[in-house]
């Protein structure tokens, strides 16, 4: 049952290897990063493609892909015309179909346009873990990362607690894969705007400490919004830097995930939040969700790995069984993602 090549310790480390060299690889020797994906098959992205296979009038409702032209990108490459398409030199793979399957599936689950819509998702293993401390660790497969970005796209802010911040070091921003986020995202300037849950502003010792911050890298580089670092009012303190923005909330709000949720949104653009994590922050939302059910939409993906019981754990502080409505299922390739909405 368990393939120790593909599970365990060194399968993880490599995908961790694989992701922080990603970005120094040639977009070829990138297209053969393919996390979990069965080695011993032949790579998917040499298959041609079958004109009946995509039916291209499932796409010409879907705001994002008419806007930026993608029917047309894919019409180019369907119509063998594919040195009009900068930077692709595939036909579109099976990887790239199922991912256009998952983006249609999560269309119903999306935020409508200036809408207040909380959506909280993460990936977890089949132990509910999300991830090991102070070190980045890959869970889903590239097809539910790209996903991942595609949701992040249709959200104004996305949101993680200061413990993810310190840890991972994220970029929370858009990031487009080779090939399929080509299609989808390339041409659009969206932005989304990172938040820190940093109740006690710890983001001030940090910053004297630490120079290689992604947030801020990110912004210098016009990669990425300015951050907001989200604090207890008692707790507040100015900080002056260029890439974050500090809001201080009311200490009898804060920690009330859909009030706090309200009065970042009545003081800053953002309508749509999509909170990724950690562990502490889900736990908290579920909990709270049990009572007043302000989470508009769940999305989850189950990788198939145990991460075991050193790694960081999803598991709220519910004495009863917490079931979940209006759920679909979506199987890519090796990852499952679980959609539910109120
Ligand atoms: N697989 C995935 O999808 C994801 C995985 N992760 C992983 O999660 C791990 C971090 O999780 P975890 O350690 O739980 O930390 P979190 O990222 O959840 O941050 C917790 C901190 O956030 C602050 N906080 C603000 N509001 C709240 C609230 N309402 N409830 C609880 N805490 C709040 C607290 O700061 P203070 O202590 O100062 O009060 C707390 O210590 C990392 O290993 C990361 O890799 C993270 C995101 C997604
Ligand atoms: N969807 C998803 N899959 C995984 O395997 C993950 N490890 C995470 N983690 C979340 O994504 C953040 C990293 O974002 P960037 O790629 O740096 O933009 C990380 O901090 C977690 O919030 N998510």
């Amino acid at each position: 049952m368990f393939n120790k090549k593909k599970t365990g310790k060194n399968k993880i480390l490599q995908l961790q290897q694989d992701e922080d060299h990603k970005k120094d690889l040639t977009p070829k020797k990138r297209k053969l990063i393919i996390p979990h994906e069965d080695h011993k098959k032949p790579p998917v992205t040499q298959n041609t493609t079958n004109y009946n296979d995509i039916d291209l009038s499932k796409y010409s409702n879907d705001p994002l892909l008419t806007s930026t032209n993608n029917v047309t990108f894919l019409k180019q490459i369907l119509d063998d015309k594919r040195h009009l398409v900068s930077n692709l030199d595939t036909t579109i793979s099976d990887e790239d179909k199922i991912i256009v399957r998952m983006m249609l599936s999560i269309k119903n689950f999306l935020p409508k346009p200036d809408d207040f819509h909380i959506t909280l998702t993460y990936a977890q293993s089949l132990d509910s873990k999300i991830g090991y401390r102070f070190k980045k660790t890959p869970i889903s497969h590239i097809e539910t990362k790209q996903m991942t970005h595609f949701l992040r796209y249709h959200h104004d802010g996305i949101v993680v607690g200061y413990n993810t911040f310190i840890e991972d070091n994220p970029n929370l921003n858009l990031k487009f894969y080779e090939d399929t986020m080509n299609f989808f995202l390339k041409k659009s300037n969206k932005k989304i705007i990172p938040i820190i849950l940093d109740p006690k502003m710890k983001i001030k010792n940090h910053i004297k400490e630490k120079t290689n911050i992604n947030l801020k890298n990110n912004y210098l580089n016009e990669k990425g919004s300015k951050a907001i670092f989200v604090c207890l009012e008692s707790c507040f303190e100015k900080i002056d830097e260029q890439w974050l923005d500090v809001l201080s909330v009311p200490d009898e709000i804060y920690y009330n995930m859909h009030e706090l949720f309200r009065y970042i949104s009545e003081r800053k653009p953002i309508k749509s939040f999509m909170i990724e994590g950690g562990a502490s922050i889900i736990n908290h939302m579920l909990e709270q969700n049990e009572k007043d059910e302000f989470i508009d939409t769940l999305i989850i993906t189950i990788a198939p790995i145990f991460l075991g019981d050193k790694a960081v754990q999803v598991s709220p502080g519910i004495n009863k069984k917490l079931g979940l409505r209006n759920v679909e299922w979506v199987k890519g390739t090796t990852d499952t993602v679980i959609l539910s909405k109120k």
